[in-house]
């Protein structure tokens, strides 16, 4: 038998090697779910035997670490983590705890959504963003000021200059970026985030900013370190000033005045947390009154006048029936688990992708295998872990065969990734992968050309790359299976009208490795027509801003291959447009509909260049400050209009800020 203190060694060493990997590596081995019952466990055990605590354990100490390569940043007030209650009793304990220290009176809290991101502490000057820095062991942490200033609703600039403000937010990662960034990674055979928090924490934690601002990050700001220049006094004062400022500020926030209160909050957003674009694993009550937080103060790890309550895992047990080979656009070998259906986190699920074969062995998942499956990012169905306990001797183990499953060419890997690939560039599959994408919502939005037809074309020879799409005529598409007279004629007039989108659509569909849409635009709008990238070169693309080293050597590489080339003049001869229009991001901006009012004077353009810039983009520009207004614009020396829109409390937008809304680039 273990004794309590081999037990305690054995779990601290254990959470010490998955601090690690979560903190440090931002991957994983293990799910939340599991580490929590193993940090319990430790808890449990170390307030059972009191003696058995030390220093170092990670009960007692904030998980994070410094990153060689960042400079590491001292906080002023340490940032802390959050202790946990699992169930209502624990919640009960929390309220009675404070009852007794500060009497009933005292005691009123505010309830936010825990965001599943990473922590970071924003500090401002006058007014003005000077640095950002992660968590790291809540003493020391990174400096990441540069990665952070790309996140774009994060200010800037405050609307009041006050000498000196320092908050603490959360970056995170939201669900659709986050399956979106996966579904990228996998299509380049690397490895995929566990969650948005890890992708989040990935993201930030870059050494070159540009990877970062190829990512989609937002910030929500919860709490005020350090403040000078205005006497605060509650949670919820804090939460309308921080807004008040400029900051983004959850809205879902509730003030509670029981712990009744407090209850059915946690209730409520358990049930409605899959309404949420960006993912959160519980909520945090907090005291409201700050003059009561001092009293109660907060131990190495955790201040005693918050708790987290944690959602339990949603999690499921089903049988795996058989694991299915799809090879994707770039040759990538995905093994996906097909699954006994079962009902979670509000979606029948039975297919998950398992990624690649590396981890269906770490995971030791086989065919018969009951497992325990969940959602990454509250979205993509995952398989946990096996439960080798309940196997019958039955289970299948897999195996990668090493000829491609769809045209029996020789299966690649090639070094530092964890992808097999079909070697074949012609491969049917990955073909027909191509197609799916070309005509996907995203890129060309070509309705109705779906996978079903996508097949026949290929297998039948019609379609051998995606410029002949474009020369598919009625009469033979008429002759395919469940297509007809109509459907043919419905399929060529998307194709037609497929021509005319915008080139940095055309960039995206052509599924250029690395190239997303967000990248596809930075180049659309920088080179404005395709013919242009025939004499582009490394170094000059790595001068776009957002364009790092992979990027530009992946978009050199498809532009010197002539074979490239023949497709995108087939492609032309057909009449697909292959400009980017002035202002082809008015379709989605933030421009359409709203209405802007200018103060002050711009450097980089006149107020009437302004206007033209925000009315082409389908914005309107009016000349009052009112509640109706979305953004006032302020260049030097604004005028009375800028302080109207602090006291409505109207988004203001100084010159950068307005320019990079513009999609231009920010003056030095
Ligand atoms: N899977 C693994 O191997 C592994 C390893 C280590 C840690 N973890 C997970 O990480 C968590 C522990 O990490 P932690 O120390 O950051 O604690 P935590 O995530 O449980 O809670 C503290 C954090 O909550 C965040 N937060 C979000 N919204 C907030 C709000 N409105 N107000 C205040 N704070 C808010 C803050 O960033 C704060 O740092 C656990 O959930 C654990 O499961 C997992
Ligand atoms: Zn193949």
């Amino acid at each position: 038998m273990e004794t309590p203190r081999e037990r305690a060694e054995k779990l601290r060493e254990e959470i010490r090697k998955h601090d690690y990997h979560y903190y440090v590596l931002d991957q994983p081995l293990i799910s939340d779910a599991e580490y929590d019952r193993l940090f319990r466990e430790l808890v449990e055990l170390e307030q059972a035997y009191p003696d058995l605590v030390t220093p170092d354990s990670p009960t007692q100490r904030v998980g994070g670490e410094v990153l060689k390569g960042f400079t590491p940043v001292q906080h002023r007030v340490p940032l802390l983590s959050l202790d946990n209650a699992f169930n209502e009793r624990e919640l009960r304990d929390f309220n009675r705890r404070l009852k007794e220290r500060l009497g009933d009176e005292a005691v009123a809290y505010v309830c936010e959504l825990k965001i599943d991101g990473v922590s970071i502490a924003l500090v401002y000057q006058d007014g003005v963003l000077m640095s950002g820095a992660t968590r790291g062991d809540g003493i020391v942490g990174e400096d990441v000021t540069a990665n952070i200033r790309t996140i774009k609703s994060l200010p800037l600039r405050l609307t009041y200059p006050l000498p000196r403000v320092e908050v603490r937010g959360e970056v995170y990662m939201p669900k659709e970026a986050f399956a979106r960034l996966n579904r990228e990674r996998e299509d380049r055979g690397e490895k995929t985030f566990a969650n948005p928090r890890n992708a989040a924490a990935g993201s930030i934690r870059q050494l070159d900013p540009k990877v970062t601002a190829g990512r989609t990050l937002g910030l929500l700001v919860y709490d005020i370190l350090h403040l000078e220049g205005k006497e605060i006094d509650s949670q919820r004062e804090t939460l309308e000033f921080l807004s008040e400022l400029g900051f983004p500020v959850d809205r879902n926030f509730r003030w509670c005045a029981s712990l009744d209160e407090v209850l059915e909050y946690c209730e409520e957003w358990q049930g409605r947390r899959h309404e949420l674009p960006y993912e959160i694993d519980g909520v945090v009550v907090k005291l409201n009154s700050l003059p009561a937080r001092q009293l109660l103060g907060a131990t190495a790890k955790s201040p005693r006048w918050a708790i987290a309550y944690k959602f339990p895992a949603e999690e499921k047990e089903t049988k795996i029936v058989a694991i299915e080979l799809n090879v994707g656009r770039t040759g990538v070998i995905t093994p996906t688990a097909v699954m006994e259906p079962v009902s979670l986190a509000g979606t029948t699920v039975s297919r998950a992708s398992l990624h690649n074969y590396d981890l269906i062995r770490e995971k030791d998942i086989r065919v018969g295998d009951m497992v325990v499956v969940h959602k990454a990012g509250d979205i993509i169905p995952e398989v946990v872990r096996s439960l080798p306990e309940k196997r019958t001797g039955k289970e299948i183990e897999f195996k990668m065969p090493d000829k491609c499953p769809a045209c029996g060419s020789r299966v690649v890997r090639f070094s530092g990734e964890v992808a097999y690939r079909c070697d074949n560039i012609n491969c049917p599959a990955r073909l027909k992968e191509s197609l799916i994408f070309f005509a996907s919502r995203e890129a060309m939005d070509i309705e109705g050309l779906g996978p079903a037809l996508v097949e026949q074309l290929v297998d039948r020879g019609m379609v051998s790359n995606v410029a002949d799409l474009y020369y598919l005529r009625a009469e033979e598409l008429a002759g395919l299976e469940r297509m007809g007279q109509k459907s043919a004629a419905n399929l060529i007039r998307a194709l037609e009208q497929s021509k005319g989108r915008p080139l940095h659509r055309l960039l995206n569909a052509l599924g250029i490795r690395y190239v997303g849409l967000k990248t596809a635009r930075i180049l659309a709008e920088h080179y404005r027509d395709i013919e242009r990238f025939s004499d582009i070169d490394r170094e000059e693309l790595m001068s776009i801003p957002e364009i790092g080293e992979k990027i530009a050597e992946s978009v050199t590489a498809f532009f010197a291959e002539p074979r490239n080339w023949d497709s995108i003049h087939k492609l032309k001869k057909a009449g697909v447009n292959t400009v980017e229009p002035e202002f082809s991001m008015a379709q989605d901006s933030q421009f359409a509909g709203k209405t802007f009012v200018l103060t002050g004077a711009l450097e980089s353009m006149t107020r009437n260049e302004a206007t033209k810039a925000i009315e082409d983009r389908g914005g309107k520009v009016t000349n009052s400050v009112s509640r109706k207004t979305d953004f006032v614009v302020a260049g030097r020396d604004p005028g009375s209009k800028y302080d109207k829109a602090v006291a409505l409390g109207v988004t203001v937008l100084d010159e950068n800020q307005f320019l990079q809304l513009l999609g231009r680039q920010a003056k030095a």
